[in-house]
């Protein structure tokens, strides 16, 4: 026990861990994007995920995708990485860092410009040329901010939280199972993406 412990989180392990258990807030039963904010200092200074406004019920208004678009979600739910820049407990987040679990749309991409935020971390995109994550990457790349895939460990490296014993377990293996499904690697590109 005189050594420290070897297995333990990268940075960007742990920040991304944030924005995937932040996902796990959301209400839309379709896709639940989490968000963390990490400023110069590599402090994280705001987190957030997709959901309505507040004051706004979520059982009033509509979680599905088509049809009348006054009828589904997209008019309505506040994006992930919106929720993060708003909730930020520090004024200047400038050379700050993004870590989202899902590609910021443009609209996002367009806060995370204005709000001084030099770097994105993504963990998924959707497959094929979706023109929200074009025009993004249009704005990203533009303004000078960073996109950047996160880098997935070598080995294959889980958390299991126990909320019933309140216990974490953080598991890793030599090698990556091929059979396991990777729910971030499933994301359709059958949605209409509007901010
Ligand atoms: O940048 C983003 N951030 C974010 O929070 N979202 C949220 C909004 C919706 O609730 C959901 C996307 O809906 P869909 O199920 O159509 O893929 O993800 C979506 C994007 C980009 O599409
Ligand atoms: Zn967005």
């Amino acid at each position: 026990m005189s050594k420290p412990r070897e297995d333990y989180l990268s940075w960007d392990e742990y920040f991304m861990s944030i924005a995937l258990l932040s996902s796990q807030r959301s209400k839309d039963p379709a896709t639940q994007v989490g968000a963390c904010i990490i400023n110069k200092k590599q402090r994280i200074v705001g987190i957030g995920y997709n959901g309505l406004p507040h004051g706004c019920s979520d059982k009033e208004l509509p979680w599905g995708k088509t049809g009348d678009w006054m009828e589904t979600k997209y008019p309505y739910v506040c994006h992930a990485e919106m929720n993060a820049i708003l909730n930020k407990n520090q004024a200047d987040i400038d050379g700050g860092t993004i870590f989202t679990t899902l590609y910021p749309c443009n609209e996002c991409a367009k806060l995370i410009i204005q709000s001084g935020i030099s770097k994105v971390v993504y963990a998924n995109k959707k497959p094929g040329s979706v023109p929200a994550f074009d025009a993004s990457e249009r704005l990203l790349k533009m303004a000078g901010v960073i996109i950047s895939k996160f880098d997935p460990p070598a080995s294959e490296k889980s958390l299991k939280i126990d909320l019933n014993t309140g216990s974490i377990s953080l598991d890793s293996s030599q090698q990556k199972s091929i059979s396991k499904p990777n729910p971030l690697q499933n994301i359709s590109n059958d949605s209409k993406i509007i901010a």
